[in-house]
Order: C-alpha cells, then structure tokens, then sequence
C-alpha cells in the first residue's frame, strides 16, 4: 500500500445547529478500500460531498492526491471519481455510451474507452442491456441496471481515489458479489477507494480499513480484525425475545457465561462470547427456549455488524 489519496483531519461541517461531521479525520492509501459506515443521517455523504469539493467545510483540511480539496476544489475533483448516492441521470443513455463517455471525459482513447466498458459489463454481467437505452420517465433499464451503469462509470478510467456512495442499492445478490469482487480489484490496481455502505456483513470481505460514524463522529477505525478485536473465534448469541418479553440476559452477569457484547435491537439480543463457552451458551439457550423464556435463538460466529451495532446502538434505539 502507498501514499495518501485522501487525508481528511478534523473536519467539522454543520447545518445550521446540526452538526453533520464533528472533526472526522480519516485516512485513505493507495491501493487500500476503506470502508465509511454509518446509520442513517450519520454525515456520510456530508463527508463525501466535501471530499468531491460540492461542499466546503466549516474547518479542518482536506487533501486529494495532494492537492487542497477545500482551497482548490477543481485539481481535487479531477483526481476523483464519484459514484453519487442519488441515481445517475442516463436518460436517452445505453450503459455502453454511458461508460465510454465517462472514460472519455478521464482522457482515455476511444478504443481504449470502448475495451474498458466491455470488459466492464462483462465483470458486472450487465451484457444483456449493454445497448438498451434509459428512458425519462425511468424505464429501459431497472434500478440496478442503472445503479451498475453508475459503478461502471465511476470503476471505468484509472483515478487516485474512487468515491462509492452506496454503489450496492438497488443491486441482487449474484451482481452485488460481482461488484464487491471489482471494488476489491479497484483497490489491488492501486486506486484508493472510500466506501460508502450500510452493507456491514458484506462489505467486510473486501475493505482494509473501516470508519464508523455515528452522529457526526468517527466512533471507531481500524481493519476488521482489529475491531472485531483479538477475538477472531468469538460467537454471536442472538436471542429472540418473546413480545413483551423480559431479556434473560439484563444484566449481562445474569448468564452463566462470559458476555464481552451485548447488544438489544427490538426483540433481538446479540451476545458476544467466546468460542470456547459455545456448548455452555448452547445449554443455556435451550433451558431458556424449553421454559418458554425465548421464542428461539441461534449461534454463529461474530461479524463486523455485531462491532457496528455495538459502537453506533444507543440504548434509546437499542431498546425501541
Ligand atoms: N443540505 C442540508 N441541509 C440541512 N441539513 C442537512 C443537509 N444535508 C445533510 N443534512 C443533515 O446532516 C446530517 C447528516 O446527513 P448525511 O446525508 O450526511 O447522512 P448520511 O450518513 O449520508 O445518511 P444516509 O445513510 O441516510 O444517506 C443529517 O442530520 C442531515 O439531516
């Protein structure tokens, strides 16, 4: 991994009272995918859209590939290519015009613009509508389609630092590990990529590097691996609570086994344990399932959305 293509340090963005990013400083290398997530409302896209220099912050610095995004907004937009969150405007567009033509305007040849899109819509497998145009009132080409046009556009030319805002809305599930796989090619190619995404579970298999946010502010940053912690063989307990019923494990120290998490999202418990008290978290669930104290449970190992939902889960929400 290389230099910095993106430094953001201690950015503050407010809308009137709301403060939208309170000094978020994050890092993004070369070759590296770093992942922003965050609820919704976080300021994720407040960030992005300082980052592409649509928005100027109240304070803090902002460097693209070098340049001063805040003081030269223009030479740091064309070191940027941005997959916006709001649907890319095709109409009248076949994906194919659509992705030459933004290969086009990063300075690529024609041949060269026309190679990229193919190969492209092959590695997207969006083959079948490569030709059909979008038409105004939003048919031609479905959502995904178009949210798949849009990735390709941003993925098409070589740029320091690719910009994903939620590229997987809208995507099924064959074409978002498609997606994933190029995201991750982007990255090995040399690019920097910042991610945007709500898809916690899958996202974790391709970025180096995760920024949480919530409510303005990073409330947690590392790989995956570091923050799920040491505990790479931790379990998740989750259980399902009766309605109205009362949590078995409020407080924590009521188990019978170690709880290094615990997290309540409505009638879901999930629990973190270790590995090693699985047959004893097993004995437990099932005496409280046989007395009718759960409706069910299930054990799995842990995943990043068990660090998510623990750093961003207020016990306001947590227990809505
Ligand atoms: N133009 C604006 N005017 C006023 N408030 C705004 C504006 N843009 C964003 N906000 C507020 O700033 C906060 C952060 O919004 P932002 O869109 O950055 O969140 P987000 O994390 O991208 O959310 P989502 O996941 O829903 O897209 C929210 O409280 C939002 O209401």
């Amino acid at each position: 991994m290389g230099d910095a293509v993106l430094e953001v340090e201690d950015l503050t963005r407010r809308f009137g009272s709301a403060v939208a990013n309170e000094r978020v400083s994050l890092r993004v290398r070369a070759g590296e995918v770093v992942g922003l997530l965050g609820h919704n409302g976080a300021g994720k896209t407040t960030l992005v859209s300082q980052v592409v220099g649509l928005l100027r912050p109240d304070s803090g610095a902002i460097r693209v590939a070098g340049a001063d995004a805040v003081a030269d907004p223009a030479t740091a937009r064309r070191c940027v290519a941005l997959q916006a969150q709001a649907q890319a405007p095709l109409d009248g567009l076949t994906p194919r015009a659509a992705i030459e033509i933004a290969g086009r305007l990063r300075g690529m040849s024609g041949a060269d613009a026309r190679a990229a899109a193919r190969a492209l819509a092959d590695e997207l497998d969006i083959r079948d509508w490569f030709d059909r145009r979008a038409t105004p009132d939003g048919g031609g080409l479905s959502g995904g389609v178009r949210r798949l046009t849009a990735f390709a556009m941003a993925a098409v030319a070589p740029v320091p630092l690719v910009v994903l805002d939620e590229p997987t809305n809208d995507v099924d599930a064959a074409r978002r590990r498609r997606l994933w796989e190029t995201v991750r090619r982007l990255g090995d190619d040399g690019a920097g990529v910042l991610l945007v995404t709500h898809n916690v579970v899958e996202a974790e298999r391709v970025v180096d590097e995760l920024v949480v946010l919530d409510r303005g502010k990073v409330v947690a940053s590392g790989s995956p691996g570091q923050l799920r912690g040491t505990g790479d063989h931790d379990l998740r307990l989750e259980l399902s609570l009766h309605p109205d019923g009362a949590d078995p494990s409020d407080p924590p120290t009521d188990a019978p086994i170690p709880i290094t998490r615990r997290v309540r999202a409505g009638r879901r418990v999930l629990l973190t344990l270790a590995a090693a008290d699985a047959a004893a978290a097993v004995a437990w669930a099932t005496a409280l399932r046989s007395g009718e104290r759960i409706e069910g449970y299930a054990l799995a190992p842990a995943t990043l959305e068990d660090v998510y939902l623990a750093a961003t889960t207020t016990e306001e929400t947590a227990n809505a």
